[in-house]
């Protein structure tokens, strides 16, 4: 029996749908959504994810600017560039695509988008929101794994989420948002003894590492919830997720496939933030 896919070009596309009504209306009050995507350097893969990014925005009626600057822009350049988007009207969300040529700061960077325009979720005065529950735009990846349980009807609340992986973008906030959904939250990393006495407690498994096939079939409890987060290139250069898919399979009662699943719920919640906060310059 094999395990039921968490389709997340499905589930992302119904929310898309959503987002694009909501992108008409401010329309016929006069505003269009608009999203600046910053890209430093020629970073192949970031290139894709901007333009998969953009088309999306566009798909939607939304209005996107590409600013693209060389790699070896200054971080002064880079934040009077930020400032600026920072103050236009006709920009509502600012992502500056990561990760940054080593000569700029990342956190400094982060910091210096306006937090209202923040669609990423990334900067301080977002994340200690997020942490405290209040109002604030919520980091894209975290935000579209809860979407695919919510959209799968799988429980949360009491259940063991076990997460493997503590990134600022994905594993630390990911555990903030079970946690606060009432799951028994475990983080997991490279310095945990004996990962899979950890990960086979997991009702809901969250693999967000970075390494292919690095979750196998000793890892995962018979019926859990497997999600991949993971974005990586295989032996053949093959899109592929930190789960070894065919191991899990079966045994997972739910599974999220790479491609196919937590990407494109990346891109329709940065969608999502983005026309909330373009809402949010209506209310006054
Ligand atoms: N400031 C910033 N914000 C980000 O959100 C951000 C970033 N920087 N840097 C890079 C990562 C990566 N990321 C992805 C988005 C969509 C897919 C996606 O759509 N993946 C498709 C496949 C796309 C393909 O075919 O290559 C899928 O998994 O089905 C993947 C990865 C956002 N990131």
């Amino acid at each position: 029996m094999s395990s039921a896919i968490i389709n997340g070009k499905e589930i992302g596309q119904e929310i898309r749908n959503a987002v694009a009504e909501r992108v008409t209306r401010l329309k016929e009050r006069g505003l269009t959504p608009g999203l600046a995507v910053v890209l430093v350097g020629d970073n192949q893969a970031s290139a894709t994810y901007v333009r998969n990014k953009q088309k999306s925005c566009e798909a939607i009626g939304m209005f996107s600017e590409l600013i693209k600057l060389p790699e070896e822009t200054t971080q002064e350049e880079l934040l009077a560039q930020i400032e600026l988007l920072n103050q236009r009207e006709d920009i509502h969300g600012i992502l500056v695509q990561l990760p940054l040529p080593k000569h700029i700061d990342e956190d400094t960077v982060i910091a210096t988008i306006a937090v209202e325009k923040d669609v990423d979720g990334f900067s301080p005065v977002s994340v200690g929101k997020m942490m405290l529950g209040q109002e604030t735009f919520l980091p894209c990846t975290p935000f579209g794994v809860m979407k695919l349980l919510e959209y799968s009807g799988i429980e949360i609340a009491g259940k063991h989420a076990v997460i493997v992986g503590r990134s600022h973008i994905v594993g630390k906030p990911m555990g903030q948002l079970l946690l606060q959904k009432d799951a028994t939250v475990t983080y997991t990393h490279s310095k945990t003894p004996d990962l899979p006495s950890f990960t086979r407690q997991a009702d809901i498994l969250i693999a967000a590492v970075g390494r292919a096939n690095f979750i196998t079939k000793e890892h995962v409890k018979e019926g859990a919830v497997v999600i991949d987060v993971g974005i990586n290139r295989d032996d053949n250069n093959k899109l592929c997720g930190d789960v070894n898919f065919a191991e899990v399979d079966g045994i997972a009662s739910h599974i999220t496939p790479v491609p196919g699943g937590v990407g494109p719920m990346t891109i329709t919640m940065l969608l999502f933030n983005t026309v909330q906060a373009a809402e949010n310059t209506l209310v006054q």
